[in-house]
């Protein structure tokens, strides 16, 4: 039997969601080029057509739009708790837990579709709630009238979002929001497998995303700009990082051997927005590691990826670096859900295989003979 360690070049599913070129870094959702649903669309539109596999009507559209708004508020057990949680708790666990008691609290018949938009309408005011009371801030209740991106700014930050704000949050959860068969959604479909609830599918995502291999690389990547704190000091630091065998964060990729086209996009929102915030210094910063970066590893296939610059857009719109993976987590929930939806329509548990390299047929001998 054959080891795929890391399972690289291992299908699991067929599927219509998503399909990535990672040698001429192109990325498509149900078809569409990542590039023009970032430039004209939106959170509802592209969260529709991930999970219904096509662009909405207006009527479509608007039941979506209805459904996402108006299922925002938590529980007060969730809202007690989000409160009461010591005030450095990671985000990651924050949401996790505060999923696995959305879980515990649901009673309704819905099916995996409904309860999947339900979670995604909830992330960000958990996120949000977070956010303002470990800051001993009020919290801010969702506005209804506001679209996803909005009301998660305006949650957060207790004003509406301006032009570029809005532009940039609604960019940010489009570019995120699925990527084929990556290590969370995997997380997913082992638990989607074994028949049981959606919940505990997105619970495992979140928890494989938290990782700095992972999800968690974004805030690493900021946390190396900040490092560096001159543009003049990028080629040392990037020397010595790679020369004590530590990863550039925000670089690499299973899959892209070239520019990830999600930071492409990110970059030049990114460039505008640290421009408008007065933080401009970080893009040059990050720029110049972007430059160097390639010309140390571009000739092994490794680029930045999606964490490379999303880290400086969610600080920019205001989220604390350790929440930076709990943004991440309130789009790829809807990839994480369609991915779920379309697995179960074949399911077959998941059951890979170990190949054994221990001993067999050892002696068991009482504790007390034992060295
Ligand atoms: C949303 C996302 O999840 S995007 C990914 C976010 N993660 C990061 O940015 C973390 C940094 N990047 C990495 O650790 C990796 O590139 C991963 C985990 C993303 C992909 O890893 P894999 O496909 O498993 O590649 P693997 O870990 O086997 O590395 C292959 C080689 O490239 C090197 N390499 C990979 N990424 C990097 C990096 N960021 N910096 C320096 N070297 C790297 C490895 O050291 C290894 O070198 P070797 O063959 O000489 O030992
Ligand atoms: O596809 C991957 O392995 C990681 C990634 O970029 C993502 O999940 O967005």
């Amino acid at each position: 039997m054959e080891l795929r360690k890391g399972l690289e070049d291992v299908a699991v599913k067929e599927t219509a969601i998503t399909y990535i070129d990672g040698e001429l870094g192109r990325l498509y959702y149900r078809g569409y080029s990542i590039f023009d649903l970032a430039e004209f669309s939106n959170f509802e539109e592209t969260a529709y057509l991930i999970w219904y596999g096509k662009l909405p009507n207006e009527k479509e559209l608007e039941e979506l739009r209805i459904k996402l708004s108006t299922n925002r508020e938590l529980p007060d057990s969730i809202i007690n708790y989000i409160k009461e949680v010591k005030k450095d708790a990671n985000p990651m666990d924050v949401l996790r837990t505060a999923i696995s008691m959305l879980g515990v609290e649901d009673t309704d018949n819905s099916d995996i579709m409904e309860k999947s938009i339900k979670i995604t309408s909830k992330i960000p005011t958990i996120i949000s709630y977070f956010y303002r009371s470990r800051k001993n801030l009020e919290i801010i209740h969702p506005d209804e009238t506001l679209s996803h991106s909005e009301n998660f700014f305006y949650m957060l930050n207790g004003k509406k979002p301006s032009e570029i704000e809005s532009k940039s949050m609604d960019v940010s959860l489009i570019l995120h929001m699925d990527h084929e068969m990556n290590a969370s959604t995997f997380a997913c479909l082992v638990v989607a497998s074994t028949l049981s609830d959606i919940y505990s599918s997105v619970i495992a995502g979140i928890a494989a995303l938290k990782g700095p291999l992972h999800g968690g690389a974004n805030a690493e990547a900021l946390k190396q700009f900040i490092e560096i704190g001159d543009k003049k000091n990028v080629e040392d630091y990037i020397n010595k990082r790679l020369q004590s065998g530590q990863r550039l964060m925000g670089f690499g990729h299973r899959i892209y051997k070239t520019y990830d086209p999600r930071a492409k996009i990110m970059k030049e929102y990114v460039k505008e927005i640290t421009k408008e915030k007065g933080i401009y210094n970080l893009y040059e910063i990050a720029n110049a590691v972007d430059e160097i970066g390639i010309k140390e590893l571009g000739n092994k296939g490794i680029f930045p990826n999606v964490d490379f610059y999303s880290g400086l857009m969610f600080y920019s719109l205001g989220f604390d670096p350790d929440m930076f993976p709990a943004v991440f987590a309130s789009s790829r929930v809807v990839g994480w859900t369609a991915h779920v939806v379309e697995y179960l329509k074949n399911n077959r548990l998941i059951r890979p295989k170990a190949i054994y390299i221990g001993e067999i047929g050892r002696k068991y001998l009482p504790l007390e003979d034992r060295q």
